[in-house]
């Protein structure tokens, strides 16, 4: 049996975190490779590794600042490595980055070493042997991993090695410059997603800070229950609206070999955690399985009597956007509106032309803007079988007095997404969780 063990920054931020680690290591000699993340916060308003070497790249060329910055990164590592009593020393590895940066290697460079030297001093700790992923993962240059260059260099150095640490978040672009690429934010469980497809893994496990994937977020709703079993298609839809427990793309290389994912919490290893797989007959505990959301859109709804029998409008509609190069999250219409909405950042930048190449293209009656909204989405294999879903939540958000914005219930009936202003983000959250966790447990 392997399994393949991704720690995050919060499981690896101090001394005590990498005690809690080697303990969760040696008690499975199953777990063969291990994944690193950057040391992350030790407490809420710490910094993560990973920020302050954004902001040491930021002050390169200004050597004070940078030398006080890089001080702080060389001081969370050397506090581990003093507190661990390990004859160890990153030193060597300190000077040549403090030497690389003023050379504008690229932040991708610059990110990486976060997760570069945990996982040297990780590697030394548990007595692992190392695999830096320059080696053996390339990803191209919009972040994504390329596994007709990766499967092959990576399936081949797991196979000489029984007991690795290699670094998660980073590799080569796949254009063979030898420049380091980094993932997006969160990247370290693609890697581990990836380490366990090519390492031919019965399990990925992905350990964090708390008891797996929760039905909400900790951080709006109080102690959230767990979710115990999860499809991979209802994950992806959580993580994507915001369930930022896992990142949205490292589901795509276990899943081709259907190798479960559980999440497990480091400071809580004996809790099951959550497994997420391909499909289950384990009926779900609750009619959703969770809620997610982020905020920041904005809908630009047109109206056009007689719109229906236009044939063409949506697309022209559509074609405004695309040659805008902006690509929109949702789509709900009416008989006589179309609403469009997209991420308002994005919008913003382009919204006089969109204006103007909507009046161009469709000659709408109106068309009517909304800015600030949050989206929600509410996801669960066991709405398909229920009835009467979208009425619960409309009548949860109307008692909590929060008016809806939009609705949208995707084909699959896998998921309904609720808009709502910014404001009532929170507040939308814990009415459509009292309603569907608290008041079926009473
Ligand atoms: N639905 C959710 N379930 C679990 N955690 C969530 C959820 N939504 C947001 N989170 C947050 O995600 C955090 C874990 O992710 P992350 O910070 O990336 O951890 P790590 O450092 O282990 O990679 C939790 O501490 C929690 O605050
Ligand atoms: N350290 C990187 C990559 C990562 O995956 O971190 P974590 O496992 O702590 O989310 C980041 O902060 O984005």
């Amino acid at each position: 049996m392997i399994k393949v063990a991704k720690f995050g920054g919060s499981s690896l931020a101090d001394a005590e975190h990498f005690r809690k680690v080697k303990a969760i290591i040696t008690a499975d000699p199953d777990r063969h490779y291990v994944v690193d993340s950057a040391p992350g916060k030790r407490y809420k308003e710490d910094t993560k590794v990973t920020d302050l070497l954004i902001l040491a790249y930021s002050n390169r060329h200004d050597a004070k600042e940078f030398d006080k910055v890089f001080k702080k990164i060389e001081n969370r590592f050397n506090e581990i490595i003093v507190d661990l009593e390990l004859d160890f020393s990153l030193d060597e590895e300190f000077k040549k980055i403090r030497e690389d940066f003023p050379k504008d290697p690229g932040i991708d460079y610059a990110v990486s070493r976060g997760e570069y030297l945990n996982g040297l001093l990780l590697a030394y700790y548990l007595g692992f042997d190392f695999i830096d992923p320059t080696e053996v993962i390339r990803i191209d240059a919009h972040g994504n991993y390329d596994s007709y260059r990766t499967d092959p260099l990576l399936r081949n150095a797991l196979s000489s090695h029984e007991y690795v640490v290699i670094p998660g978040f980073y590799g080569y672009k796949n254009d063979h410059s030898h420049t380091i690429q980094a993932f997006s934010r969160g990247g370290s469980d693609v890697t581990g997603s990836i380490v366990a497809k090519c390492g031919h893994a019965n399990l990925y496990e992905n350990w964090t800070d708390v008891n797996g994937f929760l039905v909400t977020d900790p951080r709006i709703v109080d102690d959230p229950e767990s979710i115990r079993i999860i499809t991979y298609k209802e994950l992806r839809e959580l993580s994507y609206m915001g369930a930022s427990v896992l990142h949205e793309n490292s589901i795509f290389p276990v899943r081709s070999q259907g190798i479960p994912i559980n999440i497990k919490n480091t400071n809580d290893p004996s809790d099951p955690g959550t497994l997420i797989v391909e499909t289950t007959a384990h009926k779900p505990e609750h009619v959703i399985t969770g809620i997610a959301g982020k905020k920041g859109f904005a809908t630009i709804t047109i109206e056009k009597d007689m719109m229906n029998a236009e044939i063409g409008f949506g697309r022209k509609v559509l074609q405004v956007f695309e040659e805008e190069g902006l690509s929109f999250e949702h789509m709900p219409s009416g008989i006589d509106t179309m609403t469009i909405v997209v991420d308002q950042n994005e919008f913003i930048k382009h919204e006089q032309s969109i204006l103007a190449g909507l009046h161009r293209a469709v000659d709408p009656d109106h068309i009517e803007l909304e800015s600030d909204i949050g989206l929600i989405a509410v996801v669960g294999r066991g709405m398909k079988d229920g009835h009467g879903n979208a009425a619960r939540i409309f009548k949860a958000l109307a008692d909590a007095n929060i008016n809806v914005k939009m609705i949208d219930q995707g084909s699959s009936e896998l998921n309904i997404i609720i808009g709502v202003r910014n404001h009532y983000f929170n507040r939308a959250i814990k009415a459509i969780y009292d309603e569907f966790i608290l008041r079926e447990d009473e």
